[in-house]
């Protein structure tokens, strides 16, 4: 384990397993349905890698990079597109594919510009979620792991961009951000 990690949540294995759950109801849900997946960076990028490879069905995929938190472990509270999707979303049965939900800023701030552009159906797939800190009312389509009230990392998800290389997903030791 990481010397920064005070605490692992969920290993390797088990974030694969629950992928891999993930990618069969969304199969089924999606069969016909030509989805536009698109990947939340930077913090989904892991989770998308892994999550299309279990999804059966023809889908396209496009990437928007949006930040919010910077080098903090709360939401600045304004969402800032780094980088915009390169296709229209007019028409489409559009998945975001996103890491984690914790304030629901950034997810309520996408799913409204991606209505705005006239999406025929927009979902959500995240992760992770950690409902304690909610302060946008909403919940995922498909969501993978319920997370206490705790800062953490790994699996695409970081601390002032570090950390996203671990396999695993853990608490940061706290004194890591007070210092
Ligand atoms: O529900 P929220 O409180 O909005 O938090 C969730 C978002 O915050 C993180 O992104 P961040 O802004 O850190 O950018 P990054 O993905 O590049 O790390 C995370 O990857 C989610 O996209
Ligand atoms: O707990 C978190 N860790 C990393 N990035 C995040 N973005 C929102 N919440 C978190
Ligand atoms: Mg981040």
């Amino acid at each position: 384990m990481h010397n920064d990690i005070r605490e692992v949540l969920y290993s390797e294995q088990q974030i694969q397993e629950k992928v891999k759950e993930m990618g069969e109801m969304i199969s089924r849900d999606f069969e016909g349905r030509n989805p536009l997946v698109i990947c939340v960076l930077k913090g989904a990028f892991i989770f998308m890698a892994d999550l299309v490879k279990q999804i059966a069905v023809p889908l396209e995929i496009d990437f928007m990079a949006v930040s919010s938190y910077g080098v903090s472990t709360k939401s600045s509270g304004v969402v800032k597109i780094i980088k915009d999707l390169d296709v229209p979303v007019e028409g489409r049965n559009v998945l975001i594919i996103e890491d984690i939900i914790d304030s629901g800023l950034t997810l309520s701030y996408l799913i409204d510009v991606l209505e705005r552009r006239n999406a025929r159906s927009v979902t959500v797939a995240a992760l992770f979620d950690k409902p304690a800190r909610r302060t946008a009312e909403l919940d995922a389509d498909y969501k993978g792991f319920v997370l206490p009230d705790e800062f953490v990392v790994g699996y695409g998800l970081d601390y002032a961009e570090k950390y996203r290389n671990l396999p695993y997903i853990g608490i940061l030791k706290p004194e890591i951000y007070t210092k």
